[in-house]
């Protein structure tokens, strides 16, 4: 045994010699010949292309397109072929997917192709800033006589079917940057679930014409990819929507993602820590989305930060960065490091996520701010261009509460809407306030009793409102009062002042 594998090992170092000659004596065009010759060789012993398609591409991780519509396109010969498969519940019905390390077959134009999926794991030992993750991939492999129609018609009629097949079975979703288990500690990364919110523009309580109006205004912009790209702008929409809690704001953002048939994407602007994170969550962001920041007046003090920021130039982003890692590097020393999650998004990051360079990477977006106090957003934030629709949701009218009428109570008219209609302009209640209040309490009641326990609470608010008012018309009558008194006291020190300069 030890004789064949010493006979072996000097035959390999004949080999390698040789090599070591040829590349040193021989000249250039004599070695290309070599080369060519031993890939030929290769050829004959395995003569197939490989092609792979990751699942996320770019130094961003933004999610591979092909990747979805392939995995698609393999749903069918998955199911058929496959014995290791994942099982997943969309729109009511059993869709079954490939297991990681399985094959499947596809013929196309009397070409055998083979399609696994792999997975490619990190090398964990490796020093890393960011967590070990695993990249999965789709591998196709044909023979390589057949290079040019797999690459020219093969793949795109793979694109074509992969993308309809989407469309057809389309799962929107609710993407977050907090993780499910709500420690937001997804640094640039979303996770989604599947969006099932009901609302609609049916169910929305509003003033029609408002209604109307935005119901317009989204149909233009789902229309208008050719005019967006006609004026040269980023085929974007921002909304801003503000009102009073419980005035439907957030409804009004699920029905427009329902409306339109987009995905959410939900960001808790306070999870991320820099401006270069937020970016990174852009980048990730498909098109046929709605991006909305929830009460963007709590989410970070962005009031005036534009200004301070601007005095530190293009360098602020390293800044936070140098200073995350600072600050980092102290609590380790101190021994309680614990990660730091404070936000250092600025409104200049903010402001270029709505509309930087970066925004236009994928198309047909749109941006929703909701807040409560409008007053007390930087107006660079809201203005016309960034944000351009403004919509105020405001305390219910009659128009609303007729359509929560209709779909809590099934009823389009009654005896009793006229005292409603009355008590509704004159005082402030939430659409949130009118619909729970027309919720049945007990099982099997009936419309009347809803609509009086309605009208009871209309008019315990509206005499709140009354002796509220009263108060303030007091309180005003003390102040001026108290103001005239201070209005005497100046004509004293007036007159005595006069008789100084009298005496002098
Ligand atoms: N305009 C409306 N039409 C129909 N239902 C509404 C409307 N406004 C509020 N509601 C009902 O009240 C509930 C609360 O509404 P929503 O969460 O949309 O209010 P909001 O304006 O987002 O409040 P907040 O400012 O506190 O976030 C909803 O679940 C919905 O049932
Ligand atoms: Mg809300």
């Amino acid at each position: 045994m030890g004789e064949i594998w010493g006979l072996f090992g000097s035959k390999l170092a004949s080999l390698l010699f040789m090599w070591a000659m040829i590349q040193r004596y021989f000249p250039h065009q004599l070695q290309n010949l070599i080369y060519k010759f031993s890939e030929k060789l290769a050829n004959l012993f395995y003569p197939y292309v490989e092609i792979k398609f990751f699942e996320y591409t770019g130094e961003y991780m933004k999610t591979n397109e092909a990747f979805s519509a392939i995995e698609n396109y393999l749903t069918s010969l998955s199911s058929n072929q496959a014995k290791k498969l994942k099982c997943e519940f969309v729109k009511q019905s059993l869709l079954l997917k490939m297991d990681e390390q399985e094959e499947v077959y596809d013929e196309f134009e009397g070409i055998k192709l083979t399609w696994g999926l792999r997975k490619l794991i990190r090398n964990t030992k490796s020093v890393s800033f960011y967590p070990a993750e695993d990249k999965r991939y789709y591998l196709l492999t044909f023979h390589c006589r057949y290079r040019g129609v797999v690459t020219k018609s093969y793949l795109n009629h793979v694109l074509e079917q992969g993308k309809a097949i989407g469309l057809r079975k389309r799962q929107r979703k609710l993407y977050t940057n907090c993780t499910s288990y709500g420690d937001c500690d997804n640094k640039g990364r979303w996770s989604h679930v599947i969006f099932e919110h009901p609302a609609s523009f049916e169910t929305l309580a509003m003033d029609p014409h408002k209604k109307k109006e935005i119901i317009d205004d989204l149909t233009t912009f789902s229309k208008a990819k050719e005019y967006y790209a006609r004026i040269g702008k980023p085929w974007k929409r921002g909304y801003l929507l503000y009102g009073p809690p419980g005035t439907g704001k957030s409804t009004l953002v699920a029905a427009i993602a329902n409306f339109l048939r987009y995905d959410i994407y939900d960001i808790e602007l306070t999870a991320v820590q820099t401006n270069a994170e937020l970016r990174k969550l852009l980048i990730g962001i498909t098109s046929k989305s709605v991006v909305v920041i929830e009460d963007i007046d709590c989410s970070l003090e962005l009031t005036g930060q534009r200004e301070t920021n601007l005095d530190s130039g293009k360098g602020e982003e390293q800044n936070n960065m140098v200073t995350s890692v600072k600050e980092q590097v102290e609590s380790v020393a101190a021994g309680n490091f614990k990660g730091n999650r404070s936000s250092k998004v600025t409104l200049s990051g903010l402001l270029n996520f709505i509309d930087g360079i970066w925004s236009a990477s994928s198309g047909e977006r749109l941006i929703i701010f909701t807040t409560n106090y409008v007053e007390k957003l930087d107006q660079a934030l809201i203005r016309r261009g960034r944000m351009d629709m403004h919509v105020e949701l405001s305390y219910c009218g009659f128009e609303g509460f007729k359509m929560l009428a209709k779909n809590y109570l099934s009823v389009e008219s009654h005896y009793l809407f006229d005292a409603i209609c009355g008590l509704l302009e004159e005082t402030n209640i939430t659409p949130a306030d009118v619909a729970e209040n027309l919720m049945p309490k007990v099982a099997c009641e009936d419309v009347e009793t809803s609509l009086k326990r309605l009208i009871q609470v209309l008019r315990s608010s509206k005499e709140e409102a009354r002796l509220k008012a009263k108060k303030e018309e007091e309180n005003t009558g003390t102040n001026e009062s108290n103001g005239q008194d201070s209005l005497e006291d100046k004509k004293e020190k007036d007159a005595k002042y006069k008789e100084l300069v009298k005496e002098h």
